[in-house]
C-alpha cells in the first residue's frame, strides 16, 4: 500500500490550477451511454475513481480514445449490456460511487441495468431509495439479490411522470434525469439537486439533443425524445480541490493563487473560508490567497460561536467540512463543525487530536474545534486516510506540523485528486510518495 512521506513546516508558494472536478466527471462519463455517436470530453481529472470508470465503459465495449493529455472521444455504438452480469463488473463497479449512475442511461436505451452495492467512500449509510424509487416511477421494475446486493431494473417502456424526491440526492438526481430524457412524455422532478455538476450534465444533454427545462433550479421538467446524438463538453475545475486549497495555503501560511478556479460556480464556498478570517482576493478566476499569520473566526452578529454545516446545493457541500476543519485548528476562535449528511466523516479528528490540535468529538456529527492561534505546531506522525477528504485534511495538517509524518492508504487521496504530490512538489513541499 502507497504512503506518502511529509516533513511539514515548508511555507508554500506559487500557482496551482485545480484539475477537472471529479464528480462532474462520473456524471458526464455516463451520459455518453445515452447515444450512439461520438461525444469528445474534455478536462477529464487524471485519478482512480474516473479512470475506474472509463475502463468499465471500455468492458462494455464503448469505443474510448483519448485525443489529449485529459481528452477523450467516447462512442457507445455497440454496448455490451450483459458484461452489467458478470462477476469482472460485480467486483469493480462496486468500488467507486459514481457506478451507480450507468444505470439511468442504460435503463433508457436498452431497457435494462443493473445497480451495484455503493461503492466509495466508506462514511456512513449510502442509501440507493431516491435512484430505486425514481426508476419505478418511471415505470420500471427492479428485483434485488441479496448474495451479491445488486439491483437488477428493467422496463418496457420508461414514461414520464410527476416525482417529488425525498432528498436532493446528487447521483439519485442525475441518475433519473439521465433515464427520463429518453422517456414517452414529459417528467418533472422536483427537491432535484442543483449543484453547478448537475447544471453541467443538464446543458450537455440539451446539447445532445434533450428538452429540459428549470436547470438551476430544484424542479427539472424533462420532455422525453426519441434519440440523442452527440456532442462536444469540458468539465469545471474541481471546486473541492479549490476549497483544499485555500484550507492548505491558510494552514501553512502560504501565499497561493489557485489559477482557472471557476469562481462563478463556487456558490458559498468562498464565504465559508472568509467566516474562518481567511482573506481571498479574487481576481477574473483566479483565487489569491496571501500568507497570513492570523485569521480569526467570525462570531455570528449576536456573538454566538460560528457553525459551518453542510447542506445540499446551495448550501455549503458536505465534502468540504473535513478540510474546513483541519483548516480552523491554527485560527484565533473557536468554531463547530457540524456534518449533517454523513454519521462517519468526523472519526479522523483522533489522528488531529494526537498531532496536538484542540478537538472535541461531540458525536459522531459534530466537533467542536478551538484554535491554536499558532501558539503550538501540529507534530508530525503516521497515520491513515480513511476517505478522500479526510486524507487531505491529514495531508495539510502533516504539511503544517513539525517533523515528519507518514500518511498511509494514499489511495483515498488519489481517488480523487491528480497528482497531488506532484503539484504541491511544485508549490515547495516536501511529500514524497513511497
Ligand atoms: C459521486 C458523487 O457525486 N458523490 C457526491 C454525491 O454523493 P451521493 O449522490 O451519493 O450523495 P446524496 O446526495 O445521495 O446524499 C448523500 C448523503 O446525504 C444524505 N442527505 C442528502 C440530502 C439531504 O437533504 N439530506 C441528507 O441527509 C443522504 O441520505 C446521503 O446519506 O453527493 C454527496 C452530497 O453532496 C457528496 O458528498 C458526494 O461527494
Ligand atoms: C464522498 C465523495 O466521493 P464519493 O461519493 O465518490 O465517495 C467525495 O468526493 O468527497
Amino acid at each position: 500500500m502507497a504512503i506518502f512521506e511529509v516533513r511539514g513546516g515548508n511555507k508554500l508558494s506559487g500557482n496551482i490550477t485545480p484539475q477537472g472536478a471529479k464528480n462532474e466527471a462520473l456524471q458526464i462519463l455516463s451520459a455518453v451511454l445515452l447515444t450512439e455517436q461520438p461525444v469528445e470530453i474534455h478536462n477529464i481529472p487524471n485519478i482512480i475513481d474516473v479512470n475506474l470508470l472509463i475502463e468499465l465503459l471500455k468492458e462494455m465495449n464503448v469505443k474510448v480514445s483519448p485525443t489529449g493529455p485529459n481528452s477523450y472521444v467516447f462512442q457507445a455504438d455497440d454496448v455490451n449490456v450483459e458484461y452489467l452480469q458478470s462477476e469482472d463488473y460485480f467486483k469493480k463497479s462496486g468500488r467507486l460511487r459514481g457506478s451507480v449512475m450507468l444505470a439511468g442511461p442504460l435503463l433508457a436505451r436498452f431497457k435494462k441495468a443493473y445497480l451495484p452495492k455503493p461503492g466509495g467512500d466508506k462514511i456512513g449509510r449510502r442509501r440507493l431509495d431516491t435512484h430505486i424509487i425514481g426508476f419505478e416511477r418511471l415505470g420500471a421494475t427492479f428485483s434485488y439479490n441479496s448474495d451479491t446486493g445488486f439491483f437488477a431494473l428493467k422496463t418496457d417502456e420508461l414514461k414520464g411522470c410527476y416525482m417529488l424526491l425525498d432528498e436532493p440526492s446528487v447521483t439519485g438526481t442525475a441518475n433519473i434525469l439521465m433515464a427520463a430524457v429518453l422517456a414517452t412524455g414529459t417528467t418533472t422532478i422536483y427537491n432535484a439537486a442543483c449543484e453547478p455538476y448537475i447544471q453541467q450534465l443538464c446543458n450537455m444533454l440539451i446539447r445532445m439533443g434533450a428538452i429540459i427545462e428549470g436547470v438551476g433550479s430544484n424542479q427539472l421538467i424533462i420532455t422525453g425524445v426519441q434519440k440523442l446524438q452527440g456532442t462536444t463538453h469540458t468539465m469545471l475545475p474541481d471546486m473541492i480541490e479549490v476549497g483544499s486549497f485555500i484550507g492548505l495555503a491558510a494552514m501553512t501560511q502560504s501565499d497561493i493563487t489557485i489559477k482557472n478556479a471557476g469562481v462563478a460556480s463556487l456558490g458559498i464556498i468562498p464565504e465559508k473560508f472568509r467566516q474562518l478570517g481567511i482573506q481571498l482576493n479574487i481576481n477574473g478566476d483566479d483565487i489569491h490567497v496571501p500568507a497570513q499569520e492570523r485569521y480569526e473566526i467570525q462570531t455570528f452578529l449576536d456573538g454566538g460561536v460560528m457553525t459551518i454545516y453542510d447542506n445540499p446545493w446551495p448550501g455549503f457541500t458536505p465534502d468540504l467540512l473535513s478540510i474546513v476543519l483541519v483548516t480552523a485548528i491554527q485560527a484565533h476562535g473557536t468554531v463547530l463543525i457540524h456534518q449533517k449528511m454523513f454519521e462517519s466523516r468526523l472519526f479522523f479528528t483522533d489522528k488531529l487530536i494526537e498531532m496536538g490540535a484542540q478537538i472535541i468529538l461531540c458525536d459522531p456529527h459534530r466537533a467542536v474545534v478551538v484554535g491554536l492561534e499558532r501558539a503550538k505546531q501540529l507534530r508530525g506522525i503516521t497515520m491513515s486516510s480513511p476517505d478522500i477528504r479526510a486524507g487531505v485534511a491529514l495531508l495539510i495538517a502533516a504539511l503544517s506540523a513539525s517533523g515528519k509524518s507518514t500518511i498511509q492508504n494514499i489511495e483515498q487521496i488519489d481517488r480523487g485528486y491528480e497528482n497531488i504530490d506532484g503539484r504541491l512538489q511544485a508549490l515547495g513541499a516536501d511529500i514524497k510518495r513511497g
